[in-house]
């Protein structure tokens, strides 16, 4: 609800955290009051600086706990000891500042506002009025009658176009040592002009005609009088009785009402109830997004063992997820059940089984039988090909792919697979739904492995092809990590798993009983294939979570990543095995392979009408798989080191490793070199095949 650190040695950087408007409620309240004793009492700190999350100073008190009984610190007192403190407090305003949190930017000493910031008291529209000073002290900074800009008023103390957290950060060492009294604003008088009770009697007449009936501005009103005439602790007093006559009128009940009304009225939906079949890692992750945002979830296993153990596991989740997030875990969103029939009122079904085409069409029948006409049918496959799951259904139409990326209450991409028969509607729903779980959406085409994990594999070959050449695991992460991967791609599979990439090439035919015994060596479907990964899982190699996989750990589900022996014998014995010479390997053509060879793919994604733009492309993989964002994502890196170098790049590769396709250039690759080189957001112009949703 806050967060508290020491920047520059002695300063204490307190960062409000209550999404989405840091609005102070009583946990905010609590850790604010926390975070300042900590400020005071430490030695180390001389000045301390308060912002909010997100480009959000502090939306106000929250408004969703008064029609509870007060919980937490009161705001009054809180406020009154940090001016009271004897160390200097810098308000860095972000975005909005109302209400509590400009009151809370009021007790600061000083206020660092950013030129867009918005500052203001909107408690009028609750029916109640600024009641933990705000009405004290802002006259006794800026005087009555007040005009209109903060900085010539003397709201705040510096405008700033930077990050105003830095600023004031720097502002706050600055003002060490300087003299605190003057800088407590409900010591300061308030100005006032010589003919106040006219001026109030005028602005009253106003109020009565604008609003006739209404309680609240003219209760405000008199709080300014009370500035006006009364000592800070009498005015704050008249303040309090203002507002608890306010606080428990009909008028504030209503007005409140009004203010999450409009809210709620535009939230419409589609779907208020959903499906999740399959409780394994990945659906519970799905399950979880939709229970976050108030989506009623049945959730469906095949055994009474596995449905107990999935139960458990949503139920850990959704505890530990709502106590970051400061709410209530919303438990009672969910049902859990070993029945398909149970789903037969559900708005949506996502279906989580295992990636195997045969159950998928058998579940996807039994849903087609038992779920009502208008419900949506969605499965989160991979790569399998969603129109052939429409196809076994009664309603191809609302037939739609949901590819959440693993783990699926943390990963932000969302691919929306469009079948060639999905309807618009089926579509344009399951977009939304994501942007709803706060995923970034993508609609992607009906291909194998759909945009990321196609683009994937090219970029995985290269660097399998590259260690048998003469290269290591921990060699190839480095250069990749250099280009700006968080993770090289050795280190990213052990994260990810191993055991499943080698059950879908044993499902394809690349390895196991149903290669073909005929079939050169390092040769599968009549092109380059490297052995090396499969050896690695026939070891019982998984990665992180059996310990060791490209690289050792020193426990299962550890995550030191160490380079291994064994590893390099495997490398050794194979390399000699099948006769290749290790050579040395330029960085520069271990980037090159891999990321041309993956902007190749996404050229070839694009040619097909896969993806809709290179920009859907780049999206996916900055979410998707964590490309270095200051390059752009791989189709903008490409234009950045030149379309035309690309190529020549790629025909040199070609023409060295024949027998690897993905090094071909693609089609539309040439066709952009040959007609000058567009800029990215121009590519789209000349791709010929559109699928006809994207
Ligand atoms: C002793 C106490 C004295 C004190 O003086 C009293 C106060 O401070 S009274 C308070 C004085 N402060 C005010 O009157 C400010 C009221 N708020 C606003 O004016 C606008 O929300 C704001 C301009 C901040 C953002 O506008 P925008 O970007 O168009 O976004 P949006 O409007 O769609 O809101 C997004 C979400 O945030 C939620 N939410 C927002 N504020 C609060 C809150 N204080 N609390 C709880 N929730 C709040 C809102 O419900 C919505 O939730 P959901 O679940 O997503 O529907």
């Amino acid at each position: 609800m806050a967060r508290y650190e020491l920047v520059k040695r002695s300063v204490a950087l307190i960062t409000l955290t209550n999404p989405p408007v840091n609005a102070s409620s009583s946990a905010v309240r609590h850790a604010i009051a926390k975070s300042m004793k900590c400020a005071l009492s430490d030695p180390e700190v001389t000045a301390v600086v308060i912002c909010g999350e997100n480009g959000s100073f502090c939306g106000g008190a929250d408004i969703r706990e008064f029609a509870g009984p007060l919980k937490g610190p009161p705001l009054v007192p809180l406020l009154d000891a940090i001016e009271a403190g004897e160390k200097p407090v810098v308000a860095a305003i972000e975005g909005v500042a109302l209400g509590g949190g400009f009151e809370l930017a009021l007790v600061c000493h000083y206020r660092i506002a950013h030129s867009k910031a918005r500052l203001g008291f909107p408690e009028v529209t609750l029916g109640i009025l600024p009641a933990a000073g705000g009405t004290q002290r802002l006259l006794r900074l800026i005087g009555i009658p007040a005009a209109a800009i903060s900085l010539k008023l003397g709201i705040v103390d510096q405008v700033t176009e930077q990050n105003a957290c830095e600023v004031a950060v720097e502002f706050a060492l600055r003002a060490v040592a300087k003299p605190l009294l003057s800088r407590r604003v409900s010591m300061l008088t308030t100005r006032c002009p010589p003919d106040l009770d006219a001026l109030l009697d005028a602005v009253t007449m106003q109020v009565k005609k604008k609003a006739p009936g209404v309680m609240a501005p003219l209760a405000c009103i008199q709080a300014v009088r009370a500035a006006a005439t009364m000592p800070y602790y009498k005015g704050i007093k008249r303040e309090g009785e203002l507002m608890a006559t306010l606080f428990n009128s009909g008028q504030a009940w209503a007005l409140q009402y009004c203010f999450f009304a409009q809210r709620t009225a535009g939230k419409w939906t589609l779907i208020r109830s959903a499906a999740v079949i399959g409780l394994g890692t990945m659906g519970r992750g799905i399950a979880v997004c939709l229970a976050r945002v108030g989506i009623s979830v049945i959730a469906v296993e095949s055994e009474k063992k596995l449905l107990e153990t999935g139960r458990q596991m949503v139920i850990g989740m959704l505890e530990r997820d709502a106590k970051r997030r400061g709410v209530s875990a919303s438990l009672n969103l969910f049902k859990f059940t070993l029945s398909l029939h149970d789903l037969k009122d559900v708005d949506l079904v996502i279906e989580v089984v295992f990636e195997d085409m045969a159950l998928k069409k058998r579940v996807f029948q039994e849903l087609s039988k038992v779920c009502r006409p208008a419900t949506l049918l969605c499965t989160n496959t991979s790569g399998l090909d969603v129109d052939a799951l429409a196809g076994v259904t009664d309603r191809p139409h609302l037939v739609v792919g949901m590819h959440f990326f693993s783990p699926a209450h943390v990963m932000k991409l969302l691919e929306v697979v469009c079948g060639p028969r999905s309807s618009s509607e089926t579509i344009a729903t399951a977009m939304s739904l994501g942007k709803r779980m706060g995923k970034v959406s993508v609609a992607v085409g009906n291909c194998p492995g759909f945009v990321r994990n196609r683009m994937l594999k090219p970029y995985i070959d290269q660097a399998t092809f590259l260690l048998e050449e003469g290269a290591t695991p921990e060699q190839i992460d480095k250069a990749l990590e250099d280009f700006g991967f968080a993770m090289g791609v050795f280190r990213m599979s052990d994260l990810a798993g191993l055991d499943v990439g080698w059950r879908v090439r044993k499902e394809s035919g690349l390895n196991g009983s149903d290669v073909d015994p005929e079939s050169p060596p390092r040769r599968r479907q009549g092109r380059r294939y490297c052995l090396i990964p499969d050896m690695v899982c026939e070891q019982g190699r998984f990665g992180q979570k059996t310990g060791g996989g490209w690289y050792m750990y020193d426990k299962r589900g550890g995550t030191n990543a160490k380079p291994d022996p064994l590893i390099q014998n495997l490398l050794e014995t194979y390399r000699s095995k099948y006769g290749i010479q290790p050579r040395n390997i330029s960085n520069q053509e271990i980037v090159e392979r891999c990321l041309f060879a993956l902007a190749n793919e996404g050229f070839g994604i694009l040619e097909d009408g896969m993806a809709a733009r290179p920009e859907d492309i780049d999206v996916i993989y900055l979410f998707g798989y964590g490309f270095p964002r200051h390059r752009g994502g791989p189709m903008f890196y490409a234009s950045m080191v030149g379309l035309e170098r690309v190529l020549k790049r790629l025909e040199h590769y070609h023409q060295a490793h024949p027998d690897v396709p993905h090094l071909k250039p693609s089609p539309l690759l040439k066709t952009l070199v040959a007609c000058g080189i567009p800029p990215v957001q121009k590519w789209r112009e000349h791709i010929k095949t559109m699928h006809s949703h994207l």
